[in-house]
């Protein structure tokens, strides 16, 4: 089994060398890896000068499963696309046709009391965001800034769906709701945009060939409102890449921190990336403050999903809710009277655990 590691920029790298970790303890006394680096991001524009350098795009494409870490700058975020460490994610998930990103939001029990929210509305949540992740308005065209006539800029973006790509997301929406509660909810915004009014249709038009799960429809603002009001009543949220991406860095928050959310980006075959829902955290990097359960969770899921260690996958979970119960807690979890550690702590003690777990 192969293993692409993309580690890529700010606490990228950091995080993953944990989940790298926890790779190596599951590893130890079962499936063996071969595990391989590319670079990604501003660090392949350091190094290759591009985001998505050939020497990666390759070595993705014949790979198992890849477990990326975040992509990205401040600095090269308003640079153009093709200078954009960003842009290189992008590109990779594209060029993969990994068009479903699974972003399960699950409220570990242990860190209730590490969240803002309160008890009784976060208690229980277990959901999914699945956002689409290669069309919308971050892929369609015409985009760019032009000058009218006048010599004004404009700024061009378009969201664009094609009935197929809502179709496919549609479907996979559907079959993990089958595996889960039977409810999917589709969050669109129908009432103002023609793309999310076919959005709509063409779900509904799926649903017919599910009628054991029960599909209902919100508008992205109401979503956004309801998710933080009532999480509990979620079971799959399916979504454009726009949306799904703004909702579920606010879902976060439900699990008490966005180092806590891992997500996999899948396509038609076996083969996934893996990537934290977060970024390169620039205002925490090179500090041992990142938080890297959501990397580790991400490796868990790239066990289950694409290298079939189920056993293995369930072990690296389990490990990961044993050091919470233990009280180990990074900065963005912390709480009072737990036990403060950095991210190779954290690493440490899941990679620990693991060996418990599989003893
Ligand atoms: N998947 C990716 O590669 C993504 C890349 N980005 C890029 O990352 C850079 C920073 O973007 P931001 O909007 O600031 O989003 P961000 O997710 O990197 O950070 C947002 C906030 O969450 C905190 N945070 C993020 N991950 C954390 C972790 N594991 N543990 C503890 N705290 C954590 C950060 O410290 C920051 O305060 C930008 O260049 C952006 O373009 C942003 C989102 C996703
Ligand atoms: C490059 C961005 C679209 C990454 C991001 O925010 C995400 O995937 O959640
Ligand atoms: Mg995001």
């Amino acid at each position: 089994m192969s293993i692409l590691v993309l580690p890529g920029d700010g606490i990228g790298p950091e995080v993953t060398a944990q989940a790298v970790k926890a790779l190596r303890s599951v590893a130890a006394n079962g499936p063996q890896f071969e595990m391989a680096e590319a670079a990604i991001g501003d660090a392949g524009l350091h190094q290759a000068g591009d985001p998505l350098p050939e020497a990666t795009l390759e070595a993705a494409r014949r790979a198992d499963a890849i477990l990326f870490g975040a992509a990205g700058t401040y600095e090269s975020d308003l640079l153009p696309p093709e200078k954009r460490g960003g842009h290189g994610l992008l590109r990779l998930r594209k060029a993969l046709d990994l068009f479903a990103n699974f972003r399960p939001v699950y409220a570990f029990p242990e860190l209730i009391g590490a969240s803002t929210l309160r008890r009784e509305v976060i208690e229980g949540v277990d959901l999914v965001v699945l956002r689409e992740l290669t069309g919308d308005i971050y892929f369609g065209t015409p985009r760019g800034v032009e000058r009218d006539a006048s010599g004004q800029r404009i700024g061009t973006n378009t969201m664009r769906y094609t009935e197929g790509e809502i179709r496919r997301v549609a479907h996979a929406g559907f079959r993990a709701a089958r595996q889960r509660r039977h409810k999917l909810c589709s969050v669109d915004k129908a009432n103002v945009l023609e793309t999310m009014a076919l959005w709509r249709e063409v779900v509904t038009e799926v649903g017919r060939d599910y009628p054991d799960v029960e599909l209902t429809h919100l508008y992205v603002d109401a979503a956004s409102m309801h998710l933080i009001r009532r999480p509990r009543d979620f079971d799959v949220i399916v979504t454009g890449n726009i949306f799904g991406d703004i909702l579920s860095d606010a879902a976060a928050m439900l699990t008490g921190s966005i180092g806590m959310l891992p997500s996999a980006s899948l396509g038609e075959g076996g083969r996934g990336l893996y990537e934290p829902v977060h970024g390169s955290a620039p205002d925490i990097a090179g500090q041992d403050k990142a938080n890297p359960l959501a990397s580790i969770l991400s490796a868990a899921m790239m066990l289950r999903h694409s290298l079939g260690q189920e056993e293995a996958a369930r072990a690296v979970e389990a490990a990961v809710r044993e050091v919470l119960a233990e009280g180990y807690r990074t900065p963005d979890i912390m709480e009072p009277g737990a036990r403060s550690v950095g991210t190779e702590a954290m690493g440490d003690a899941v990679a620990a655990a693991i060996q418990r777990q599989r003893r």
